[in-house]
C-alpha cells in the first residue's frame, strides 16, 4: 500500500472532523486491490505481530482472510448477553465508519469483524484458555483478503477527535514497514513430538458409560463428551508450517487460527454453523460418523453402512430435528434435504444434511449464532439437559473447542464454522480436542475410536 496516497488523507481528514462532531471514536477503513500475494506469506510476513494474528479459509477456497495486529477489540465475559453484546457494539462502530468502498456481499474486504466465542461460558475455568475470552472479536490493523481470485489489503485504523493527520500517516507508515521488513522465517518445522498424552482416558469412557445410562433413563437422548490429547514438542511450533499443512491435507474444511498473545488456536473443521450472504441463510448438520476404507470398494461398503446404521442415523436426526427448527425461527421457506447423505474427508466420513432459508426482516448472522449454538452435534438434545451433564461430567476445559468461529461485515452478513478438529497451541505444548455424540446405542471403546480418527487432522499437520 503507498502511504502517499490524496485518497487516504483525505478519508482520515474526514475521519477526524467526524469524530470531533460526533463525539465518537470513527473506524476508517480503507481498500486496495493488490498482486496476488499467497495468504501464508502474509501471514508469516506478520510475524512481527505475532499474538494478534489471525488466517480463514472456507472450503472452496475462494476466500481468505489474513489479519495483523487490532485496530479495535470487541470482547467480553457475559454468559447470555455476549452475542448481544458483540452485535451492539459493533452496530454503533460501524453506523459510524469510514470507508473507500462500497461493499459488496460476502467479499471479505473492508470493516470485518473476526473471531469467535467460547463453548459453554458457565462452565468451571482452568488456566488453559485464559488468554480466550468468552466472546473475542478482533477488527485487524492489516487485512489481506483473497475473494474469487482478487487480491485486496484492507488497512484499518481508529481514529479520535484529538488525532492529527501526520500522526496518523506517521503510526501508519511505521506498521507497514513493520509488515514488509522481510524477517527470515524461523524453521522449526520439524515439530518432533517428545511426549504424547491422552487426558484422563479412564473418566472419558467411565463418562461415556455413565452418560449411556442417563440416557437409557429417559430423560436425555444425545450428549457429547469430548476430550483431550496432548503433545509436547521438543520446540515451539510453528503456527504458518501447520496452517500449510492443514490447507493442503484437509480441502474440504474450513481453515483458521487465532493468535491470543502466546497462544494460538487452530484449527481444519468440516463444519458450518451459518453463513450469511444477502438475504440467504445456510447451515448445515453434520454428526455421524466412520473411517475412510483403504480401497474404493472398502470405502463404498463403510459409506453404505454408515447410511443405514441406526446409532449413527439416530446421531444425526436429532441435529437436523434441532437446526431446523432453530433455521424456522429466523428464517422464512426452509428448505432441508430429506435424508442424510455422505461427507467424505481425509480421515472420517460423516453423515450430512445441508439446510437454508431467507432471512426474515432484520435477523443477522449473530442472532443466528446464537439461536444455533451449540447444535446437538457438539452438545447434545435436549440443550439444556445435555448441556448440564456435560458441565458435570466431561473432565475437560473446552474453552473455544467446539464454539462459533468465523467473521462478519458491516452489513452483519459473513460465516462462522464450528471450532471442532481443533486445538490450543501454547510454545511447545499443544492440546487436541476430539469428542464424539453419545446415545443410547453408543459403546465407550468405539467412541474412543471415532474421538481417534477426529485427532488425525491436527494430528497430521503437527507430524505428531
Ligand atoms: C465432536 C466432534 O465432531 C462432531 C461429532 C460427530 C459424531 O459424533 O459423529 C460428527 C461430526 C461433528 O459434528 C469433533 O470432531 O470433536
Ligand atoms: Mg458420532
Amino acid at each position: 500500500m503507498k502511504a502517499e496516497n490524496k485518497e487516504l488523507y483525505d478519508l482520515i481528514q474526514m475521519a477526524i472532523n467526524r469524530a470531533k462532531d460526533r463525539k465518537t471514536n470513527i473506524l476508517l477503513s480503507y481498500v486496495q486491490e493488490i498482486d496476488e500475494i499467497n495468504p501464508l506469506t502474509f501471514f508469516t510476513l506478520g510475524s512481527l505481530f505475532k499474538g494478534t494474528r489471525f488466517l480463514w479459509s472456507e472450503p472452496s477456497r475462494n476466500q481468505y482472510l489474513v489479519g495483523l495486529g487490532h485496530a479495535y477489540t470487541i470482547s467480553n465475559d457475559f454468559s447470555q448477553q455476549r452475542f448481544w453484546a458483540v452485535q451492539y457494539e459493533w452496530q454503533r462502530l460501524v453506523d459510524n465508519q469510514i470507508s473507500n468502498i462500497e461493499l459488496k456481499p460476502s467479499s471479505g474486504i473492508g470493516p470485518i469483524l473476526f473471531g469467535g466465542f467460547s463453548f459453554d461460558p458457565d462452565k468451571d475455568k482452568t488456566d488453559l484458555w485464559k488468554n480466550y475470552q468468552e466472546a473475542k472479536m478482533v477488527v485487524p490493523s492489516y487485512m489481506l483478503t483473497i475473494n474469487k481470485g482478487k487480491t485486496f489489503l484492507t488497512f484499518n485504523v481508529l481514529i479520535h477527535a484529538n488525532d492529527r493527520l501526520e500522526e496518523v500517516i506517521k503510526d501508519m507508515k511505521e506498521k507497514e514497514k513493520i509488515i514488509f521488513q522481510r524477517k527470515t522465517i524461523q524453521d522449526n518445522n520439524e515439530n518432533i513430538v517428545i511426549n504424547k498424552e491422552n487426558i484422563n482416558v479412564e473418566s472419558w469412557l467411565n463418562s461415556v458409560a455413565g452418560v449411556v445410562s442417563e440416557i437409557k433413563q429417559g430423560y436425555v437422548n444425545k450428549v457429547v463428551l469430548a476430550r483431550e490429547l496432548r503433545l509436547q514438542m521438543r520446540e515451539k511450533i510453528e503456527v504458518a508450517t501447520v496452517l500449510e499443512r492443514l490447507l493442503d491435507e484437509q480441502p474440504k474444511s474450513y481453515i483458521f487460527a487465532l493468535e491470543c498473545e502466546e497462544d494460538c488456536f487452530i484449527g481444519a473443521s468440516p463444519e458450518l454453523l451459518v453463513k450469511k450472504e444477502k438475504n440467504e441463510f445456510k447451515s448445515m448438520c453434520l454428526a455421524g460418523t466412520i473411517g475412510r476404507g483403504k480401497t474404493p470398494a472398502e470405502d463404498e461398503k463403510l459409506g453404505n453402512e454408515l447410511l443405514n446404521d441406526h446409532k449413527n442415523l439416530y446421531e444425526h436426526a436429532l441435529v437436523v430435528e434441532m437446526i431446523k427448527n432453530a433455521m424456522e425461527k429466523g428464517c422464512e421457506e426452509v428448505e432441508i434435504a430429506k435424508s442424510p447423505s455422505l461427507y467424505d474427508l481425509k480421515n472420517v466420513k460423516h453423515l450430512h444434511t445441508p439446510v437454508k432459508g431467507l432471512a426474515k426482516e432484520g435477523v443477522t448472522i449473530l442472532d443466528m449464532v446464537e439461536r444455533l449454538h451449540p447444535t446437538p452435534a457438539l452438545g447434545g438434545y435436549p440443550k439444556e439437559i445435555s448441556m448440564n451433564i456435560i458441565r458435570k461430567k466431561e473432565v475437560l476445559d473446552r474453552g473455544w473447542y467446539a464454539g462459533p468461529i468465523g467473521w462478519l461485515d458491516s452489513k452483519c452478513d459473513g460465516e462462522f464454522a464450528v471450532a471442532i478438529r481443533s486445538s490450543l497451541i501454547k510454545g511447545n505444548i499443544v492440546s487436541l480436542f476430539a469428542g464424539g455424540g453419545i446415545v443410547e446405542r453408543s459403546n465407550p471403546a468405539q467412541e474412543y475410536q471415532e474421538t481417534e480418527m477426529k485427532f488425525k487432522p491436527m494430528l497430521s499437520a503437527l507430524r505428531g
